[in-house]
């Protein structure tokens, strides 16, 4: 991809939901006041602390344009998505009048927009935003789809509401300052992309996999891209998740539960690392996954550095964490497993035996 390509990608249009495009390219800030559109009078940014700079610039050039523009500033990372920090979004944006026809737009990694969405999905019951991602796990994943939400004290994402945003404008120059953690955590949900729907993508990541890990990399516009238009795909047929759409939670349910028993201070991604590897051995122990694909987890995620394994101590209180994982019914926990490469389906119930022998393979 040169500088000056955009490729655009459109999501929703379908099943109800307004269309959307998601922009990926460089210097794509131009593009915003055309979706902040011209109805809108006030324009707040969420930004991370870590973006200061960027969210006050935002700030400075939008009101330079017209509108009266307020930079909202949250903290970094999990500690952004809790119903306190929400409830000051809320405050500020009343303190400065906001009304329906007015815009959020969510400047920063999976948590800022995820805060962000929510906030819009809550103020006077709904207000447009737009999201502009700045870490590689939410240009692929956080930004697309309207998922928002906040954590509590019992797990992750468990508030929250269905908000798709009006646009979404993945700056790939923004990746440049982005730690390698937090881009390799990125490369979690790319992989998830790659073994739930585009194998190409584990490809290309096994091709070159110190290339993977930076923003510099041969591939890395062809692997957001492709993961992009994965998690389009899917959300466009299934916003609300009725379906389909918890494929993309491959790998989620003991990632989310890992998550919390860190208290927030795991990467997402490399919470989902290893809750992929945990899904394909349940897989392979449920006798639908091939060895081949099972192993090939555990190669392409330690490839770009993630981790394979967690804490041998902790699992009746993930077991415990699970139940409360959005896909569980009543008793019954729901888990992704995949019958083979690029087939993703559920099992339902599995016998707690082999439950724990799947954990068995990801101890430490
Ligand atoms: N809504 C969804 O569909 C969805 C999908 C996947 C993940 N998520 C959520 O996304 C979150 C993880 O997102 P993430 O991996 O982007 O992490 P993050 O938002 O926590 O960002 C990681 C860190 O990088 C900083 N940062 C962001 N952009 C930067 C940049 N360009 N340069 C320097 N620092 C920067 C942030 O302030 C933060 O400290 C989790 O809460 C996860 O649950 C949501
Ligand atoms: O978009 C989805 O649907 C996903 O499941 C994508 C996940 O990568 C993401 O982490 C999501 O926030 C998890 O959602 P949750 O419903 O399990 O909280
Ligand atoms: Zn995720």
């Amino acid at each position: 991809m040169t500088d000056q390509a955009v490729t655009r990608i459109q999501v929703g249009g379908t099943a109800g939901s307004d269309p959307y495009e998601v922009l990926v390219g460089r210097q794509l800030l131009g593009e915003l006041p055309g979706l902040i559109g011209d109805k809108a009078q006030r324009v707040a940014v969420i930004h991370p602390e870590a973006l200061a700079e960027t969210g006050e610039g935002l700030r400075a050039d939008l009101a330079d344009q017209g509108y009266e523009a307020v930079a909202i500033q949250v903290p970094n990372a999990e500690e952004a998505k809790t119903a306190e920090v929400a409830a000051y979004c809320w405050k500020a944006l009343g303190q400065t009048g906001f009304t329906r026809t007015d815009v959020v737009v969510g400047v920063g990694g999976g948590a800022t927009t995820d805060l962000a969405g929510f906030v819009a999905a809550t103020w006077l019951r709904g207000v447009r935003w737009i999201a502009v991602p700045t870490t590689v796990l939410g240009m692929v994943d956080a930004a697309v789809g309207g998922k928002t939400g906040i954590n509590t004290a019992e797990g992750k994402n468990l508030v929250g509401a269905f908000h798709p945003p009006a646009g979404v404008l993945c700056d790939l120059a923004a990746l440049d300052s982005l730690p390698v953690n937090d881009y390799v955590s990125g490369m979690a949900e790319i992989i998830k992309a790659g073994f739930i729907a585009d194998p190409v993508i584990l490809d290309l990541v096994e091709a070159d996999p110190q290339g993977a890990r930076t923003p510099a990399g041969p591939h890395t516009a062809e692997l957001i891209v492709r993961s992009i238009q994965v998690k389009a795909d899917v959300v466009s047929s299934d916003l609300k998740e009725a379906g389909l759409r918890e494929i993309l939670n491959y790998g989620h349910t003991l990632a989310h539960a890992i998550e919390k028993n860190e208290r927030y201070k795991w990467r997402h991604g490399a919470a989902v690392s290893v809750g992929m590897v945990f899904a394909a051995e349940l897989g392979r122990l449920a006798g639908r996954l091939d060895d081949t694909t099972a192993d090939r987890h555990r190669t392409v995620l330690e490839s770009v550095g993630l981790p394979l394994t967690y804490r041998g101590d902790q699992w009746p209180k993930l077991l415990e964490t699970m139940k409360v994982d959005k896909k569980s019914r009543g008793n019954l926990l729901r888990f992704i497993v995949l019958d083979g490469l690029g087939k993703p389906t559920v099992l339902e119930g599995p016998d707690p035996a082999v439950l724990l022998a799947a954990y068995g393979e990801v101890c430490a």
